[in-house]
């Protein structure tokens, strides 16, 4: 069984390495972390731990497939984290046989066998400012497993979330700590619950161009891609998209 909050789509893929892709999402319950700025904090705060369900992978598939029909071929999975869950290796696989790519988004906390199963692998390791410290060793550990099945350029990517100049000295040091894997810095959302869009967005796109800037003027950071989730500034901070 699968603790599942959120089961939504067909929508588009707001963030990192397959940005723009039309595909489904499976918010999973649970979190190893707290971060302060968490912006999908209901997954392990217990606001809503009412909507907590317990889905079998075939639940999954039959409640996909209610809520997006023919129209997708791709679906993200997301938390929480959902690299605590030893069990989903089978639900990456009923997806594959049913013609879906999976993605994955995780913190790199955590090692699943079923990772080298992940199409897109999004790896997010967290800067100073969400209070988390990272382990490097647990990272390294991922990625040499990654590197041996040799999906380091193709199925994976790092991104990191960035909102000050300490997040950015992190990211630059996790970008040259592990060079070869495709590397991605994201606008941070100072304030995840608001429903004054047109504030948060304006904000954001600020906050981007200055990211940008960090990144133009960083010798350390050429190889490196520099998005804002695409999804809040369409949607602002709504729920399900
Ligand atoms: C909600 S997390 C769930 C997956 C996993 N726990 C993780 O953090 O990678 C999905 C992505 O959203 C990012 N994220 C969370 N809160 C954010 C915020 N306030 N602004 C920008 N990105 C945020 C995370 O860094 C992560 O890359
Ligand atoms: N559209 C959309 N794109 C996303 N990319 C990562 C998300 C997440 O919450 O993990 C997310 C999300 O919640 N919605
Ligand atoms: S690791 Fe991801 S889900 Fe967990 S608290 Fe941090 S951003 Fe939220
Ligand atoms: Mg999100």
């Amino acid at each position: 069984m699968i603790p599942v909050l959120e089961i939504f789509g067909p929508t588009i893929q707001g963030e990192g390495m397959v940005v723009g892709r039309k595909t489904m999402f499976v918010r999973t319950a649970g979190c190893d972390y707290r971060c302060t700025w968490c912006d999908s904090a209901f997954t392990w705060d217990g606001s809503a731990k009412e909507d907590i369900r317990q889905l079998s992978v075939e639940d999954v598939w039959h409640e996909l497939k209610q809520a997006g029909g023919e129209n997708f071929d791709h679906v993200t999975i997301s938390g929480g984290n959902p690299a605590l869950l030893r069990h989903l290796g089978d639900l990456i696989d009923l997806l594959h046989n049913n013609g879906c790519q999976v993605a994955l988004e995780t913190q790199g906390s955590v090692w699943q066998d079923w990772f080298l199963n992940i199409d897109d692998l999004t790896i997010s390791p967290k800067p100073p400012s969400s209070g988390m410290e990272t382990d490097f060793s647990k990272l390294d550990d991922i990625l040499s497993k990654v590197e041996e099945a040799d999906r380091t350029t193709t199925h994976t990517s790092l991104k990191v979330v960035v909102f000050d100049k300490a997040d950015f000295a992190y990211a630059e040091h996790v970008h040259q700590r592990y060079p070869q894997v495709p590397f991605y810095v994201q606008v941070g959302n100072p304030d995840p619950l608001t429903d004054e869009q047109t504030n948060l967005v304006s904000g954001l796109l600020d906050d981007y161009e200055a990211l940008v800037d960090r990144v133009v003027a960083s010798s350390a950071m050429n190889n490196v891609r520099v998005l804002p989730q695409l999804h809040v500034l369409i949607w602002g901070n709504k729920r399900g998209v």
